[in-house]
């Protein structure tokens, strides 16, 4: 025999005995599918597809979990229990279902469920955006709600946002100069992040314009650091993997690194703070940092945070406010860009309101229906949380009929539900006229088909910083900046391609060319 028949025969044998081996392990897999699927039926749980053995439905995600769940959802219903690994997976994708979590059962459903990333991350026995519902959850929340996003304390940072987004406006314009391409998502990146920033501790870090000193580098490496780590963590759905200390990329310990890094930047921030009201021997309140200081000494509620409750609820919300808030201007732009007939309607609304002699203020924004219109259909189209925060039930309960054991989690594909055309007319056209000929509360969370900021107990805490930056932000663009395509572009060539990332982005980044559209003498002069 040759060497090319030795070689045939031992790869004929090898594969009969994959074949075999295949077949028993099929078989196996098989019958413990059934066997699986039947012990749902007794147990009387939401219907769902078939699940493998180990993974169980984890092989039917793609990286855009949200649209690969609301495909499942058009086969399998508005309420599906899915099994991820060993996460128990409760999929509601319609109003009523959502509601039902949302509103009907809040009490049950308002809490989350454990997380690696949270444990390793988020502080989430500290913070507040991963904290299991009870009272410290109760009492971070109540801080935030009473003493940071009052409208009366939103309202008092508007001079920064101002200032901010001038500055976004003039890099924008010199970047676009001479018919240069100007990439949209760096700088609204770098425009929410200043912008959240001046909030909690009155500092600009990110972008290229801030002259970088030693702090603000160190603080931009961190947040690159952050937003290019990927955040799926194999150990979360399949734990024997960390019994076996097995960490698949590196993830875990990336997270570990950086959080120890997060903390000891922010610790440095509290203390240097805390410095300046020594020196001064008085406490004024200058940012948010300042208020929760202020707090520690002087609680209503006879109870204070701690140094490491103030961290992780800064943490929390640099990472709950900045992407968010920075990817619902990207989509914004990119709806404007594919439809110019609207762009152009908001720049005559702009004009007949505020004019072209005075820059546009954040008290106008009351009177700009149609920009507020736009913001709410770029929200449906392209929610930024599109299956909300994972929320988790703390006790048995009941929806629909089906049984929901306790510690279930949950996700409201919020996604499939703005995009229903049981429930929206032509749900895929961009068309912000469907909001201004109702007089719903939108954004208060009660109409259950539209929620792109949550409903319910754990309804956004920042809404109202949110939605002040993303409609001013937009207003003063629009009227400082004319718009337009690179040559040979046509809006129909603008793509919705999604990308992957821990909020809903582009695939790929928006570049569009960009001109004064006001003298530049109006701009420069507030700066
Ligand atoms: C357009 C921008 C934003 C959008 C679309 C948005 C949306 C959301 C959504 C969908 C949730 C989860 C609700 C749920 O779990 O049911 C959430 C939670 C949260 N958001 Fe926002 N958000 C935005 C901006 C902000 C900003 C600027 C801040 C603060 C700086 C913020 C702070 C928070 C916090 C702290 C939570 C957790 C609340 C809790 O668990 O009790 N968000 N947001």
């Amino acid at each position: 025999m040759n060497q090319a028949e030795d070689y045939e025969d031992f790869s004929a044998g090898l594969t009969g005995k994959l074949i075999l081996a295949t077949c028993i392990l099929g078989g196996i897999g098989l019958l413990l599918m059934l066997m699986s699927n039947d012990n749902l039926k007794k147990k009387n749980w939401p219907p769902g597809p078939p699940r493998l053995p180990v993974i169980g439905h984890l092989h039917l995600l793609s990286r855009l979990a949200h649209q690969s769940l609301a495909d499942l959802a058009r086969k399998h219903g508005p309420i599906m229990m899915l099994q991820l690994g060993s996460v128990r997976t409760l999929v509601v994708s319609s109003p009523d279902m959502a509601m039902e979590i949302l509103k009907t059962q809040d009490h049950v459903f308002a809490s989350r469920p454990a997380s690696v990333i949270g444990d390793i991350f988020l502080h989430s026995s500290n913070d507040l955006l991963m904290a299991p519902l009870g009272d410290h959850w109760r009492f971070m929340r109540r801080t935030c709600v009473t003493e940071l996003f009052t409208p009366n304390r939103v309202a008092e940072f508007q001079g920064r946002r101002r200032v901010e987004t001038l500055r976004t406006v003039r890099q924008m314009l010199e970047e676009g100069q001479e018919g240069n391409e100007v990439e949209i998502d760096n700088n609204m990146k770098a425009h929410a992040f200043n912008t959240i920033t001046q909030v909690l501790f009155r500092k600009s870090y990110h972008g290229q314009r801030t002259g970088m000193d030693g702090e603000a580098q160190e603080f931009h490496v961190l947040m690159k650091e952050f937003t290019s780590i990927g955040f799926f963590v194999a150990g979360e759905f399949l734990p024997w993997l960390r019994t076996l200390r097995i960490d698949v990329g590196g993830i875990e310990a990336k997270l570990r690194d950086l959080s120890s890094k997060f903390d000891s930047f922010l610790r440095k921030l509290i203390e240097d703070h805390r410095h300046k009201m020594f020196i001064r021997q008085k406490i004024e309140i200058e940012d948010f940092v300042d208020v929760l200081l202020s707090l520690q000494n002087d609680n209503p509620d006879g109870k204070s945070m701690t140094d490491d409750q103030i961290i992780a609820l800064l943490q929390n919300l640099l990472i709950a406010g900045s992407d968010s808030t920075s990817n619902t201007l990207v989509w914004i732009m990119t709806e404007l860009m594919r439809n110019p007939e609207i762009r152009e309607k908001l720049e005559r609304e702009l004009d007949a309101i505020v004019g072209q002699d005075r820059l546009v203020e954040e008290a106008d924004l009351v009177n700009l229906p149609y920009l507020q219109a736009v913001v709410k259909e770029s929200l449906r189209l392209h929610p930024t949380a599109p299956l909300l925060m994972p929320h988790a039930s703390v006790s048995a309960t009941k929806v629909a009929g089906y049984n929901i054991p306790e510690k279930t989690q949950v996700f409201v594909n919020i996604y499939a539900i703005h995009r229903d055309s049981r429930f929206w007319e032509n749900p895929l056209v961009f068309d912000p006229q469907r909001f201004l000929d109702s007089e719903e509360g939108w954004y208060q969370g009660q109409s259950f088909k539209f929620l792109p900021f949550g409903s319910g107990r754990r309804i956004c805490a920042g809404i109202n910083l949110a939605l002040v930056t993303v409609e001013y932000t937009l207003a003063l663009l629009l009227q400082t900046c004319k718009f337009s395509l690179p040559q040979g572009m046509d809006p129909g060539d603008v793509d919705v391609e999604e990308g992957y990332g821990s909020t809903l982005s582009r695939a790929q980044p928006l570049k569009v060319l960009v001109s004064p559209r006001l003298p530049s003498q109006l701009i420069d002069k507030d700066l």
